[in-house]
């Protein structure tokens, strides 16, 4: 059985189709493929703060977090979005578990280094892969939520993609990024392929922004780290999934170097 990770960003997934659950459900029966979800929900995030009147900031795609920041981002990604998907992928006959990375102690944190004051906003210094292996080992799909904890117990909130690089780094699994666009695009074109070059340039121009530079740097990051194959798709491309893992071109493949397509 091949683990694959598949990240859901927060900008779908309220908007995932049924089919996108037929197919990990579908993937899982007779694929063997062992799937383990890792969710986002920063726009679920800054709804519930502007309801509570909690002001938010980002740099660089990252939410600066602070106490009063920390308690609704854990609500909202522990609570209400783990347990939405749980509750979807149970419909569809799955032994699903949903755990944070406060469980288990799955996911260590440090507080990330940034030029910025960025609150209590983690960087994953440690998967606990065996708490892992030992809920896919027994059927089950985890669906984690990106909370860590350091040491002393202190959380941190992580973002989804890096949270997810981390999974993958330590399970050694491809990383399928599932978001609201098809792929990187540059002049409303999608870049089927980028290495870290094209990325570093495409930064530096503005064509990257928000929440695709956690992205495309966790993917870079995953692939220095062993991670064999990282991809963004759309969640609303119904066969984007399967394509990723026969290896067909679907939305933007990253790898380190240039790929020559001779
Ligand atoms: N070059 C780009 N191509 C496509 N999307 C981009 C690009 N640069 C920035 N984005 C933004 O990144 C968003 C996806 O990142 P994010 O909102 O964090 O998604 P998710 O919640 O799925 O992780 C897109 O909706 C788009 O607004
Ligand atoms: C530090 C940081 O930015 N954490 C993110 C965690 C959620 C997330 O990453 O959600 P998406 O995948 O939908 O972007 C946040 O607070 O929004």
């Amino acid at each position: 059985m091949q683990t694959i990770v598949f990240k859901c960003g927060g900008s779908i997934v309220d908007e995932l189709p049924e089919s996108f659950f037929q197919t990990l459900a579908t993937l899982k029966a007779s694929h063997n493929v062992n799937p383990v979800i890792v969710h986002g929900g920063g726009p679920m995030i800054s709804s519930k703060l502007q309801q509570l009147n909690v002001s938010t900031t980002f740099v660089e795609g990252l939410r600066v977090t602070t106490n009063d920041v920390l308690d609704v981002v854990e609500m909202v990604l522990s609570g209400t979005v783990n347990k939405q998907i749980v509750r979807k992928l149970t419909s569809f006959n799955q032994n699903v578990c949903g755990v944070s990375g406060v469980d288990g102690g799955l996911l260590k944190a440090i507080p990330i280094t940034q030029t910025k004051k960025m609150g209590y906003v983690g960087e994953v210094t440690s998967v606990n892969d065996a708490f892992l292996r030992t809920l896919i080992d027994s059927g089950y799909i985890p669906v984690i939520s990106p909370i860590a904890v350091d040491e002393s117990g202190q959380r941190y909130n992580v973002n989804a993609d890096m949270a997810a690089a981390a999974i993958a780094q330590s399970l050694t699994a491809p990383l399928l990024f599932i978001s609201d666009i098809p792929g990187v695009k540059q002049n409303n074109k999608v870049l089927h392929h980028l290495c870290q070059k094209d990325i570093e340039t495409l930064i530096d121009h503005g064509t990257i922004y928000g929440g695709m530079i956690p992205k495309v740097q966790s993917a870079l990051v995953a692939l220095e780290k062993g991670v064999p194959e990282v991809a963004i798709v759309s969640g609303l491309e119904e066969t984007a999934m399967a394509q990723f893992i026969t290896g067909e071109a679907v939305g933007t493949r990253i790898t380190l170097s240039e790929v020559s397509y001779v």
